[in-house]
């Protein structure tokens, strides 16, 4: 047998190996426990790692923990659905980019483009393929990502105290988030109208929330492991709340710019640049933008979905006493051991 041909067989045993590891991979997969979620179109959540991961992203989450690479100067966002996940973009967006576009002079993409549009998915990157390109990503310096994997999902190499990449997580009060969770469902389900639809009551609803059986859930624990890695490695993990965005946001918007390596300088401040990027970034003028009120994002979910309300309190409006009473109880439980405090 000639040397070419002992190579060509141990590169076929090779590769007939790796596709036993990832057979067997698929196959562990699909044996995990399973549910279907209040947002699923029909689609089943699969318990990985502790949290419900929707079926169309399990094989991304593995990729994206096998094969990321982070670099030092990475921005990862992150955040639980409706938390104020577009605002966040499109904050850290604007200010980490606001020498290449100028608010003032009106050619910041987000005039043209909804938010999720911008900034880098990282898990449904991981969806298109296994190891996908970011080389194509504009602009690509710092790399600015996003992702609602939970911290224990996220690869060792974002966590890693060796690497100096920065996470910001946004939080928000589970009732809110969750009102605005279930106004979500019809339109998230729109998109795939041919799928049975499973319950969007909405006392069904907050039971399945309440258990921890939605998108990336159980919430609380999604809060509590951004929420201890940002005591333990505060330079690493910046904790935001989208009540206090709300209530202060130049406060908050100054200390995101110096956390992500962007700090205003006075004269920028004197300049008004800050409240540019607020106004530009805030509710009003994005739910009102011509990109946003129209068409449909990447991922098939009408860009209008992403703003509603953008309020801090409207648990109020839609959750009954006994609701609020219920909610009330599990966050006491669930945050006894911990200093953290919704508000
Ligand atoms: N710029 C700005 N300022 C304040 N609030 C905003 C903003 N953009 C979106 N929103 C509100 O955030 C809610 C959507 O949350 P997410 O962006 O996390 O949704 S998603 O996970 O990306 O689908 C959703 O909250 P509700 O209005 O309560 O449903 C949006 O209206």
């Amino acid at each position: 047998m000639e040397q070419s041909d002992i190579t060509e067989l141990d590169h076929h045993e090779e590769l007939t190996r790796e596709n036993h590891g990832e057979f067997e991979e698929e196959e562990k997969l699909r044996d995990l426990p399973k549910m279907k979620g209040l947002m699923s179109t029909g689609e089943n959540l699969f318990l990985y790692e502790g949290f419900w991961i929707p079926e169309f992203l399990l094989k991304s989450v593995v990729s994206f923990q096998k094969h990321f690479v982070a670099r030092d100067t990475d921005l990862i966002l992150a955040s639980s659905l409706k938390s104020g996940t577009t605002w966040l973009m499109a904050l850290a967006f604007s200010i980490v980019n606001r020498t290449r576009f100028k608010t003032h002079t009106n050619n910041s993409p987000l005039l043209a483009a909804n938010p999720h549009d911008i900034v880098t998915h990282l898990e449904l990157k991981y969806m298109e393929s296994e190891s996908p390109n970011f080389e194509d990503m504009i602009p690509n310096f710092p790399r600015l990502f996003h992702t609602h994997f939970a911290y224990e999902l996220l690869p060792p190499c974002i966590k890693s105290s060796s690497s100096a990449c920065k996470i910001v997580y946004i939080c928000r009060n589970p009732m809110d988030l969750f009102v605005s969770l279930w106004h979500f469902v019809p339109k998230f389900r729109s998109k795939n109208t041919t799928a049975p639809s499973p319950p969007h009551n909405l006392g069904e609803c907050f039971d399945m929330f309440c258990r921890g059986i939605h998108d990336h859930g159980p919430y609380f624990d999604h809060v509590l492991g951004f929420w201890n890695a940002s005591l333990e490695s505060p330079h690493k993990v910046l904790f935001l709340r989208y009540e206090d965005l709300k209530e202060d946001c130049v406060f908050h918007v100054k200390r995101l710019a110096e956390f992500l390596g962007f700090p205003f300088s006075e004269e920028e401040e004197k300049r008004g640049v800050i409240m540019e990027i607020i106004e530009l970034c805030s509710f009003g003028k994005m739910k009102n933008l011509n990109p946003n009120t129209c068409g449909t994002n990447f991922s098939g979910i009408p860009n209008s979905a992403f703003f509603r309300k953008g309020e801090v309190g409207d648990r109020n409006n839609h959750l009954t006493p006994s609701m609020i009473e219920c909610m009330e109880k599990l966050v006491q439980e669930k945050f006894k051991e911990s200093l953290f405090r919704f508000k």
